[in-house]
């Protein structure tokens, strides 16, 4: 047929794709059917962003029903009525403080967003000579030219480098091999490389940085766990500077960590949260930017006819997304997911240490229902033996996620025991083959 093979994909290599498709063509709570009729166990929750499990009977029914009630409805001068109530029910979640949300489309979306607030907030103020922000090493904040930019992985960068905003800079990241191999949870050495921030802003003047965006726990570069005390630290420099602090939960938020926020989790309070993933359990495409009453506050200028902030997206609080932000955030509730998660942490915890003597393990990283396996690479080429245990892992019937050599796992909030021993016993399987 022609065109066959139109579909370019994303962060894939499309070239092995198309040798080997790998094609879902159906989903129910924590199974896959491919479209050759296999039934595949997800041990990635989608992309971190369905913990509830696919096709979740409370989420059907709201997007149905919502989908033929209102479909879609104007949002800039007007809303719609889910969405203001999604976005009541996200603050009272939110940690002290947090009260304004704003939404978006994607993580990525969420990322830009905030950043922008966060310039505007200052020009607002008067400080307008803030405009630098400060990301970290090996941070993802997804793939917008702001997010890019504050992002901190080489290989998501380096096509890009004429259109990265030249005003950024990055503390550096929080992983330091060997000391803090195979630690369970956070590492209990660390916080002070949060002082990495007080080196950045000496070097710039701290009267010229507007915001710190960090992800409390990083997910794509490979699971990397604030040390104690670290966030704690990164809060205090950014109090006495001025510096607006971001937490990106895209991956973080909404049961993860296994609380509605990592602030909450860690009890640091950032001053805009970044989300998306698991606010609509990955059932349509929604992000969120929860931010700071006076922060809102202080954008409010200027004659009452006006608009005061210049930005938003078409979708921005899609009644559909909405309606299944609230069905995802009622079966939180219902089903008592955050604390099904924080039960379920030790026993995820166990089985991914229980890794810890396989071929090529090099360390092995987890919190909440976030875990990695570091893999040495296969003759010092980055990524082949990651790509090769995750491809062992498809065939036996195991979803997993491989960014290069890191193993990621992000299982369902409801996960069974013996699910989680597939999953391990599947991965020990492929470790041995691909020794
Ligand atoms: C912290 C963070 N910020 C922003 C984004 C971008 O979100 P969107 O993709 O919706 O624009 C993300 C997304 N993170 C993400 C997405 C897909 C895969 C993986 C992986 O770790 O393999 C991670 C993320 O994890």
């Amino acid at each position: 047929m022609e065109h066959e093979q139109a579909l370019w994909l994303p962060f894939t290599a499309n070239r092995a794709f198309w040798k080997q498709p790998r094609v879902i063509s159906g989903a129910r709570g924590h199974y896959y059917t491919t479209a050759d009729g296999r039934e595949l166990l997800d041990g990635f929750s989608g992309l971190w962003s369905c913990g509830l499990g696919h096709a979740h009977p409370g989420i059907v029914a709201a997007v149905q029903q919502q989908v033929a009630t209102l479909d879609f409805s104007m949002t800039f001068q007007a809303t719609n009525d889910k969405a203001i109530a999604l976005a009541r029910e996200v603050a009272s979640m939110a940690p002290p403080g947090l009260h304004k949300v704003f939404f978006t489309n994607s993580g990525s979306e969420s990322v830009d967003t905030a950043l922008k607030i966060a310039l505007a907030y200052h020009r607002a103020r008067g400080d307008g000579h803030r405009t630098r922000l400060i990301g970290r090493e090996r941070g993802y904040h997804g793939v917008n030219l702001g997010g890019t930019s504050v992002g901190g992985i080489a290989v998501n960068r380096k096509a890009f480098g004429a259109v990265l905003t030249p005003g950024v800079d990055h503390i550096r990241h929080t992983l330091s091999l060997p000391d803090m191999a195979f630690s369970r949870g956070q590492p209990s050495w660390g916080a002070h490389l949060a002082d990495d921030l007080e080196r950045l802003a000496a070097l710039h003047d701290p009267s010229t940085i507007a915001a710190v965006i960090v992800e409390p726990v990083a997910g794509s570069t490979g699971i990397l766990v604030p040390p104690v005390g670290y966030l704690e630290r990164l809060r205090a420099i950014c109090d006495q500077h001025g510096f607006l602090l971001i937490f990106d939960e895209v991956i973080n938020a909404f049961g993860r960590l296994g609380a509605p926020f990592a602030a909450t989790r860690f009890g640091v309070t950032p001053d805009l949260i970044t989300t998306a993933k698991g606010l609509t359990n990955g059932v349509v495409p929604m992000g969120a930017v929860i931010v700071r009453q006076d922060i809102y506050d202080a954008l409010m200028q200027g004659p009452e006819h006006a608009v005061e902030f210049f930005h938003g997206y078409t979708y921005s609080g899609h009644p559909l997304a909405a309606a299944a932000g609230l069905a995802a955030l009622r079966a939180y509730r219902e089903e008592d997911s955050f604390a099904r998660v924080r039960a379920l942490e030790p026993v995820f915890e166990d089985g991914l240490h229980s890794l810890r003597d396989e071929p090529n393990v090099v360390d092995i990283r987890n919190f909440g229902l976030m875990g990695g396996v570091e893999l040495a690479p296969r003759d010092g080429v980055l990524g082949v033996r990651g790509f090769e245990v995750f491809l062992k892992c498809f065939e036996a019937g195991v979803v997993i996620r491989n960014g290069g050599d890191i193993l990621q796992f992000a299982p369902f909030f409801d996960s069974t025991e013996d699910e989680l021993a597939r999953i391990f016993e599947t991965v020990r399987a492929a470790l041995r083959a691909t020794a």
